[in-house]
């Protein structure tokens, strides 16, 4: 399957969908984010890559609104949302799908329940209504209507990723969040992930930002990519000149090597 910026697709739009500017964090003397500016488009879907502690996960809870920055904007559409109240979060909220990185399932729920718990608890749509979408959306990811009756125990890793999935789609957002989709999973398996993601969010029409430190996953899923180090978007460019990048870090992470200014800035600490 070809990669997404090699897709027959609508081009994304260059209207903005989420702005983050001069975006930071701290956690006591530690300054997580140091000025993210970062912009994705509507339609388009950015990978973030960056090594372990950059704070890739801190900027992606920071435009959920799980942390409120200390400073700087972040916008989605035309929103504000450092600055929303409670009742105009919630409605932000719905905006929203997210595919955690462990598929973060109830193992108390079956399968189809898991699928449809923000149909059911956020939007209050009848039970049964709700399970005839989970188990459509469950076959968009693959999975048989007789896998809704099952506990997400009973499942391996792969599928427990498509269930996550589903119910990131379940609501039709429009806007996906993928955190590590691919982590734990052997490569066929990673592969038929992103394959997934990249249908889902070409149906739906939805933005997506993903972060990953899996580069087959970032080349496959990304029109754009952006790299983060020490708390800053050091890099931004299409996925296909990830390769040229022209910047050391970038080199170095897309690589995968142990030498380079990231392992001399480690030493240096
Ligand atoms: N709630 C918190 N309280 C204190 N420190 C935190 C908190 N959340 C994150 N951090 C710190 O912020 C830094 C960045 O964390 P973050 O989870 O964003 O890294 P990451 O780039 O997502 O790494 P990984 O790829 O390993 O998941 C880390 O040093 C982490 O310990």
């Amino acid at each position: 399957m070809p990669s997404r910026s090699d897709t027959n697709r609508t081009p994304p739009s260059t209207t903005p969908k989420i702005t983050l500017k001069g975006v930071t964090k701290h956690f006591g003397p530690k300054k997580v984010l140091n000025g993210i500016d970062l912009q994705v488009g509507t339609g388009e879907s950015l990978v973030v890559i960056g090594g372990s502690g950059t704070g890739k996960s801190v900027m992606l809870k920071c435009i959920l609104g799980l942390l409120h920055p200390d400073s700087g904007s972040i916008r989605v559409d035309d929103a504000e949302t450092t600055k929303l109240n409670p009742r105009d979060r919630e409605k932000l909220q719905h905006k929203f799908g997210m595919l955690f990185q462990g598929a973060a399932l109830f193992d108390s729920l079956p399968v189809w329940e898991n699928v449809a718990f923000g149909l059911i608890q956020g939007e209050h749509m009848p039970r049964a209504q709700a399970k005839e979408i989970a188990i459509a959306k469950l076959g968009a990811v693959g999975l048989t209507p007789d896998v809704a009756e099952l506990s997400p125990s009973e499942l391996s890793g792969g599928m427990q990723k498509r269930v996550g999935l589903a119910r990131a789609i379940a609501d039709e957002p429009e806007i996906i969040f993928f955190d590590e989709p691919t982590t734990g999973l052997d490569p066929i398996m990673a592969d038929v992930i992103n394959e997934l993601i990249v249908e889902c969010v070409k149906d739906l029409g939805a933005t997506a930002v993903t972060i990953t430190h899996d580069m087959a996953s970032a080349r496959k899923i990304a029109d754009r990519v952006a790299m983060i180090h020490q708390g800053r978007i050091i890099w931004t460019g299409h996925a296909k000149d990830i390769d040229q990048s022209g910047n050391p870090y970038v080199d170095q992470f897309v690589n995968g090597r142990a030498d380079g200014p990231i392992k001399m800035q480690i030493r240096a600490l």
